[in-house]
């Protein structure tokens, strides 16, 4: 049986609950996914600041998930905040849903192009297709401009306004699939794919899997190099408890 902690970075409980949702409808009937979000830190993540300012209660989420015997992790905001530190921690697979959903793209088509929510975010989602080697496969990064927290929101008209983006991102780019720029929108995923005529890939469904497969495979963090454990240290001030 394989449990895997599903960590929503932000801390909006009602998107936890939607992306808890998004992984237990893909995961085996045997695996047990726990969604969880941190008790401090942004409700949203929409800029580098936030994207900062969360990655202190995710890791305090994946130490929680070490104690509990998690055996891998899906960190569940499209800004992959915190990955390789929460590598580091963490004793199975961790996956980021950029990371995870830009493989998956790459797997059924030549490009992708990336739909997301704030402009101001389009270019974290480049340096991250550059940094998992994806720089020429990613086709185009266009924003909606609906803040997270409005996605679920039925005035926003947020799946007619992701809907018509994916559409013409399609025509504009060329690419052959859509990757979904937020977790919020992982709900969207199944609705889309029929609308807009290429696969869209949520990359919480994604992570998921990938996180299940690695961990049926006997597939771990290496704690060799890079990913091994922080040696002891003091951290002063709010991070007093962060001593590892
Ligand atoms: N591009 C994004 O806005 N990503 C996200 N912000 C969140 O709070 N969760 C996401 O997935």
């Amino acid at each position: 049986m394989v449990h895997i902690r599903v960590i929503n970075p932000n801390t909006a409980r009602t998107m936890t609950e939607s992306i808890g949702h998004r992984a237990r409808a893909v995961a085996e009937p045997s695996t047990i996914v726990t969604a969880v979000n941190p008790a401090m830190g942004p409700e949203s993540i929409e800029s580098h600041y936030d994207e900062a300012l969360a990655v202190p209660g995710l890791l305090a989420e994946i130490a929680a998930g070490e104690a509990a015997g998690a055996d891998g992790y899906v960190i569940a905001c499209f800004g992959d905040p915190g990955l390789d530190a929460a590598r580091e921690l963490a004793s199975g697979p961790v996956v980021g849903i950029a990371e995870a959903a830009m493989h998956a793209a790459t797997l059924v088509g030549r490009g992708f192009s990336v739909v997301t929510t704030l402009a101001r975010t389009t270019g974290r989602t480049r340096d991250l297709a550059a940094r998992y080697g994806f720089a020429d496969a990613c086709r185009g990064v266009h924003a909606c401009d609906i803040p997270v927290l409005e996605l679920d929101d039925p005035s926003s008209n947020a799946r007619k306004v992701v809907a018509d983006l994916c559409a013409s991102a399609v025509d504009r780019d060329g690419c052959d699939s859509i990757v979904l720029g937020c977790a919020g929108m992982a709900s969207f995923c199944t609705d889309l794919s029929r609308r807009v005529g290429v696969p869209v890939i949520d990359g919480v469904a994604v992570a998921t899997k990938l996180v299940e497969s690695l961990v049926s495979l006997g597939l771990r963090t290496s704690t060799r190099g890079e990913f091994a454990r922080p040696g002891p240290k003091k951290y002063a001030g709010l991070l007093r408890d962060f001593s590892v």
